[in-house]
C-alpha cells in the first residue's frame, strides 16, 4: 500500500475511540504498495491495519470486499478480518476517505521466490477458489477487456513517453485479445492481484491472504494466470517453468483443471500481462505529486507480455503432464 491520505493524530484518536481497541500507542504509514493509503496502527488491545480507500476502490464494492473477507475466514482461509466499532459497524469514514480497521496477519510476504513458496501458494489458491464456491455476493471485473481499452483510451497518447512503439502494440494485442479471449470457463470470485507482496509465510509456511480489493467474478484460471505473471519470471525477465510447474501441479491436487481451461491459459497470461501493463502504464503517467508511493514498472509487464506472444501453447511453457494432470 502507499499514504495518499495523511490522518491527524486528533482525527485517528477520535476515530479509534469509536472501536473496543483502547487507545492508541502508534500509528505508521506503510510505503508498500500502490492502491489504497494503509497505516499500522497499534492500540492498547495490540496491532491493526487501517485502509483509507483510494482511487480505483469504489465505496459501492467494499461490501463485497469486506463480506468476502469474512466468508473466507469463516472456511478456514487465513485473512485479514473486518473490525467492528462499538455500533456493530465495519465501514466508516476518516480524513474524506471510506476506511476501515481489519486484524493484523503475522508473516511476511516473500522477497525471493522460491519453488516452494509457488508450490503453496497453487494449492492456497485453489483452497481460495473452492472456499468461495458458496459466497453470494457478486462483483464483476472491472478491469477486464472493457477496462483495458479504457485505461489503454486515457493513457494512448502518451504510451511512446514509456517505450518507443508501445501504443501500437497494445492497440495490435487488445484486438488479439478481443479475438481470441475464452467465452466460457469456470468461474467464480478470484482474488486478482495475488502478487508475492499479497502472500504471507512465517517461516517456510504460507500462512495467510491480503489485500482483496481487486477481487470479482472472472475465469478461476485467469486467477492462475496473474500468478503465473507475478510469481514464475526472474528479475531478469525469464520465465522459470519450474516454479510455474509447482504452481499449477499444487493446485490441481486441491481444484483439478478441464483440458479447456489449459488450452486458455496462454491467452489468459496474455489478459492478464495486459492488465497490469496498462494499470502500471496509467499510474505511471497520472502519479500524483506528493503522494509516498512508488509506481510500479510498467516495462516488466511488456517484457512478460512479449514473452506469452511468443507461445504457442502449453509445450511452449514447458509445462509437462505433471502440472497439467492431462493423460
Ligand atoms: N492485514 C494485514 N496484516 C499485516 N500487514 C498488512 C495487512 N494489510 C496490509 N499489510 C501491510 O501493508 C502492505 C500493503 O498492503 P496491500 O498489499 O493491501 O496494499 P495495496 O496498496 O492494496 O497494494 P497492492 O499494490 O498490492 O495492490 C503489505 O505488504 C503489508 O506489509
Ligand atoms: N499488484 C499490482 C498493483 C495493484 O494493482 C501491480 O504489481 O501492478
Amino acid at each position: 500500500m502507499a499514504v495518499y491520505t495523511e490522518v491527524t493524530d486528533e482525527e485517528l484518536s477520535a476515530f479509534i475511540a469509536q472501536y473496543d481497541l483502547g487507545a492508541v500507542l502508534s500509528c505508521k504509514g506503510i510505503a508498500e504498495g500502490v492502491e489504497n493509503s494503509n497505516f499500522l496502527v497499534v492500540t492498547e488491545r495490540g496491532p491493526y491495519i487501517l485502509t483509507l480507500y483510494e482511487k480505483r476502490t469504489r465505496k459501492e464494492d467494499l461490501p463485497f470486499f469486506l463480506g468476502l473477507m469474512e466468508h473466507l475466514a469463516e472456511k478456514g482461509i487465513a485473512c485479514p478480518l473486518p473490525v467492528a466499532g462499538r455500533d456493530g459497524v465495519a465501514l466508516r469514514e476518516l480524513s474524506g476517505r471510506p476506511a476501515v480497521i481489519v486484524t493484523f496477519l503475522a508473516g511476511m510476504w516473500p522477497r525471493r521466490i522460491s519453488p516452494q513458496h509457488c508450490a503453496q501458494l497453487g494449492e492456497a489458491l485453489a483452497r481460495l477458489h473452492l472456499a468461495v464456491g458458496d459466497f453470494r455476493m457478486e462483483r464483476p471485473n472491472a478491469l477486464a477487456l472493457n477496462g483495458w481499452k479504457d485505461l489503454f483510451a486515457k493513457s494512448a497518447e502518451r504510451a511512446d513517453e514509456v517505450a518507443v512503439g508501445l501504443r501500437t502494440t497494445l492497440a495490435d494485442e487488445l484486438a488479439a485479445l478481443e479475438a481470441n479471449w475464452p467465452a466460457d470457463l469456470p468461474a467464480g470470485v478470484i482474488h486478482a492481484d495475488l502478487f508475492p507482496d499479497n502472500v504471507f509465510f512465517r517461516g517456510d509456511s504460507l500462512s495467510g491472504l491480503i489485500d482483496f480489493y481487486f477481487a470479482c467474478n472472472d475465469f478461476l484460471a485467469y486467477d492462475i494466470a496473474i500468478c503465473i505473471n507475478a510469481w514464475c519470471f526472474e528479475i531478469d525477465g525469464s520465465f522459470n517453468a519450474t516454479k510455474a510447474r509447482l504452481l499449477l501441479a499444487n493446485y490441481r491436487k486441491v481444484r483439478p483443471l478441464s483440458r479447456a481451461e489449459l488450452d486458455a491459459l496462454p491467452w489468459l497470461c496474455r489478459g492478464s500481462a495486459v492488465r497490469f501493463l496498462l494499470t502500471r502504464l496509467y499510474d505511471w503517467l497520472n502519479h500524483p505529486p506528493g503522494a509516498f508511493v512508488r509506481p510500479k514498472d510498467p516495462l516488466e509487464y511488456l517484457r512478460k507480455l512479449r514473452f506469452h506472444q511468443s507461445v504457442r501453447g502449453l509445450g511452449d511453457y514447458f509445462l509437462d503432464d505433471s502440472a497439467t494432470g492431462e493423460a
